[in-house]
């Protein structure tokens, strides 16, 4: 054992993980209610693996119905050390064809009608954001992608999380190409912010299914294409991981580099007084290492 304990989300098209040994399936639940279903647990490569399915048994969550906060939670809970995140996407670029990998370092939140944070009223938090990713898990997925034969890995790109259920407007599929943004989809907020409240490092492997309707009325994006092009993404994203696990097996885990796993350190900042004790006890498992200070 190398001290990897790899917390693996599973999005669209990924509902479960081949390969997994010594199996345990367990039912969850959080003081913000239930995550989206159970984590199973196992060992592949020798690295201890928690799975869950963000869209929960069949996909019967939407994006703004998934608990997210419940998710992060039960991943910490389970002593997960690192979150690997694995998502369909709409692409915003030409060269960022379908069937590409995209590991994502940075964010553009438009998301509205979430849970976006785990404090609140008598525990109030500010964490860093500006680097979102953790960029050693990035390159590590990054690295196992192309040892997955992924053709189209790339480094880096920016995410513009809507709130959907339904796909961008032209308008909007427009306007986001003129910001900049490289892919798009609907869950990786607050997922990602979540993941650092948690003080959890979280990296996003982001698998281009489409590319959404900016670029040609014919192809505007659909679903039963996506669910195509994921069927075809899927069997690599199983190897990506395999990959992952087997890097992690020869390294012994150590601390985040970028700070990730201390970052409430200095993040809370209600002074201890004020602090609301059904709060301050609901975030035990989050916050339990800065809280239990005073
Ligand atoms: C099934 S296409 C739209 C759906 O897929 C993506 O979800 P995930 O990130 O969980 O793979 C996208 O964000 C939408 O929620
Ligand atoms: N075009 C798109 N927009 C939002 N989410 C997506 N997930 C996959 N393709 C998408």
């Amino acid at each position: 054992m190398t001290g990897w304990v790899l917390g693996i989300i599973g999005g669209s098209g990924l509902y479960q993980l081949s390969g997994l040994e010594n199996v345990r399936r367990q039912t969850v639940e959080t003081p913000w209610g239930s995550p989206s279903g159970q984590l199973v647990r196992g060992t592949l490569n020798g690295v201890e693996l928690v799975f869950l399915t963000r869209h929960g048994k069949g996909h019967h969550l939407s994006p703004s119905a998934i608990n997210y906060r419940a998710n992060i939670h039960a991943l910490k809970r389970a002593g997960v050390t690192d979150i690997l995140s694995l998502s369909a996407c709409g692409s915003m670029k030409e060269e960022l064809h379908p069937g590409s990998f995209v590991i994502v370092d940075q964010y553009v939140d438009r998301t509205y009608a979430r849970e976006k944070s785990f404090f609140g009223p008598g525990c109030v938090a500010h964490v860093p954001m500006a680097d979102p990713v953790c960029k050693r898990l990035s390159a590590m997925a990054a690295e196992a992608a192309r040892s997955a034969g992924v053709e189209n890995v790339v480094e880096g790109g920016i995410y513009l999380a809507m709130e959907g259920p339904q796909f961008s407007t032209r308008a909007e599929s427009l306007l986001y190409r003129s910001w900049g943004m490289d892919v798009i989809g609907m869950t990786n907020m607050p997922e990602a912010k979540l993941a650092r409240e948690a003080e959890l490092p979280y990296a996003s492997v982001c698998m281009v299914t489409d590319y959404d309707c900016w670029r040609d009325a014919h192809s505007d994006v659909d679903i039963n294409d996506i669910l195509k092009v994921m069927a075809d993404n899927s069997g690599r994203a199983h190897d990506l991981i395999s990959a992952l696990t087997l890097v992690m097996s020869k390294q012994e885990r150590t601390p985040d580099p970028a700070g990730i796993g201390s970052v409430l350190d200095h993040a809370i900042i209600t002074a201890p007084e004020h602090r609301d004790p059904d709060l301050v006890a609901r975030l035990s498992t989050i916050a339990g290492r800065v809280l239990s200070r005073g």
